[in-house]
């Protein structure tokens, strides 16, 4: 059996960006450049002025100075008249500063007149003036490949009139689901038969990552079914499949997925929830067999289908950052397994606090609603004490914020 530090490992190290598209800058936002970025000119373009007020030659300023106002620059116009020895040009923030004038004077600093000016305080050369490319210069590399697009980068791409940029694009994940048992949302089921809910989880989950669903249906259990399903969900980028890869005489999905090509990397990674799920590829496409019980199927999502995602879409965090807790209460598990224990962690005085989150069979769904981390059990261990530090996985951003 792998363990699942080396089936994570496995899964990073074989899946690849899937290829870079030219978007609309508004469709770039959350997701990652694929090109490096340098500036096309300086920003700002020219010198500016910072404060309303007037544009003055420094050299002939001191307290009391009287200057006759000789111009008037508001933001958006540019005026090519020089300020002349003994004059001042009326400036607005943002306006270029004119030929001759190498400070501005905030209004507050003057007693200003229609006409005229008198300068208040002692005036600095260069003070208040925003100069050409002091923010960003031509050619800096100002945005690496591989910068997750958010507003900062979205206003400086926009101040360039950058309005097409190449980000890597969304993959499209096909979810298949296989059993008899299924009947889709809106069909009632009768008895013996379950709404197949795996496929919307899996799909919400995808979403979430900023990646593209595409729900196939049910695969039944029958060969023909699965060839014909499987074979559609290959064209994806991602194929995800939920149940059938245990060892009931109905789990095909790895002996079908085996007759079309596709080569497993690993079943069973270590782990529990999530015992027989599989990893395997078909050239680049990545095939993940998740196991059919929902809790099973949502957390083995987690851990290894989106790390898989994100790293195709481009992200080199692809992990959820590993955080230190303590256990509220000591709990027992069998040795052999990795086990994710579904805790609910709250933070007090800076510490992680992972308390139980109700029953861990993985059959009781509440007790992942209850959840919003998962506590990890190293396979090797079985007693864990109260207090004890383990180590979490936090999955509900809410976590971060406060009411
Ligand atoms: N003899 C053994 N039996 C089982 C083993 C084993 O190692 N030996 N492993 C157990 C573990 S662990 C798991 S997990 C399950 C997973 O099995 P499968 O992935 O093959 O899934 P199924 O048996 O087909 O279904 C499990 C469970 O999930 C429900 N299900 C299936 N699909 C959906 C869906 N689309 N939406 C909602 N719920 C779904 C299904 O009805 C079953 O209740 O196997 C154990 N058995
Ligand atoms: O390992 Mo299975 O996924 O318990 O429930």
């Amino acid at each position: 059996m792998m363990n699942y530090e080396k089936a994570r490992r496995t899964i990073l190290e074989k899946v690849a960006p899937a290829g870079v598209e030219r978007v609309l800058l508004l469709e770039a936002a959350g997701r990652i450049l694929a090109e490096d970025y340098s500036a096309p000119s300086d920003m700002p373009r020219w010198d500016n002025s910072a404060m309303d007020g007037f544009a003055v030659r420094s050299a002939g300023c001191a307290p009391g100075t009287v200057l006759k106002v000789t111009d008037y620059i508001p933001a958006g116009v540019s005026s090519g008249d020089a300020v002349l020895e003994g004059c001042a040009a009326r400036i607005m923030t943002g306006a270029p500063i004119p030929p001759g004038a190498d400070t501005v004077v905030p209004i507050e600093e003057t007693e200003a007149g229609e006409q005229s000016v008198k300068l208040l305080q002692q005036v600095k050369k260069g003070d208040h003036i925003r100069f050409q490319g002091e923010d960003v210069g031509r050619g800096d590399l100002i945005m690496p490949k591989g910068t997750l697009i958010g507003p900062p980068q979205v206003s400086l791409l926009a101040s360039f009139s950058a309005a097409v940029v190449p980000v890597y694009r969304r993959v499209r994940v096909a979810i298949l689901s296989t059993g008899d048992e299924l009947v889709e949302i809106g069909t009632e089921p009768k008895e013996s038969q379950i709404v197949n809910s795996n496929a919307l989880a899996l799909a919400c989950a995808i979403k979430l990552c900023g990646a593209e669903p595409v729900i196939l249906g049910i695969a039944r259990d029958n060969r023909e079914s699965h060839l014909a399903l499987l074979t559609e969900g290959l064209k994806a980028d991602v194929l995800v499949t939920s149940a059938g890869v245990s060892a009931g005489d109905r789990d095909l999905v790895r002996e079908i997925l085996a007759e079309l090509g596709v080569v497993e990397q690993f079943w069973k990674p270590g782990v529990k929830p999530g015992g027989p799920t599989a990893f395997a590829l078909r050239g680049n496409t990545p095939v993940f067999s998740l196991p059919g019980n929902p809790v099973s199927t949502m957390i083995t999502f987690d851990e290894f289908v989106r790390p898989a995602l994100l790293r195709m879409m481009g992200h080199e965090k692809a992990l959820r950052r590993t955080v230190r807790g303590y256990l509220k209460e000591g709990t027992r598990k069998k040795a052999g397994k990795l086990n994710f224990l579904r805790v609910q962690v709250t933070i007090e005085d800076g510490r992680y606090l992972a308390s139980t989150a109700g029953d861990q069979n993985t059959g009781i769904l509440k007790t992942m609603l209850r959840c919003n981390a998962l506590a990890l059990l190293p396979a090797d261990r079985i007693e864990f004490a109260a207090g004890e530090e383990v180590e979490l996985h936090l999955l509900d951003p809410t976590l971060e914020m406060e009411a």
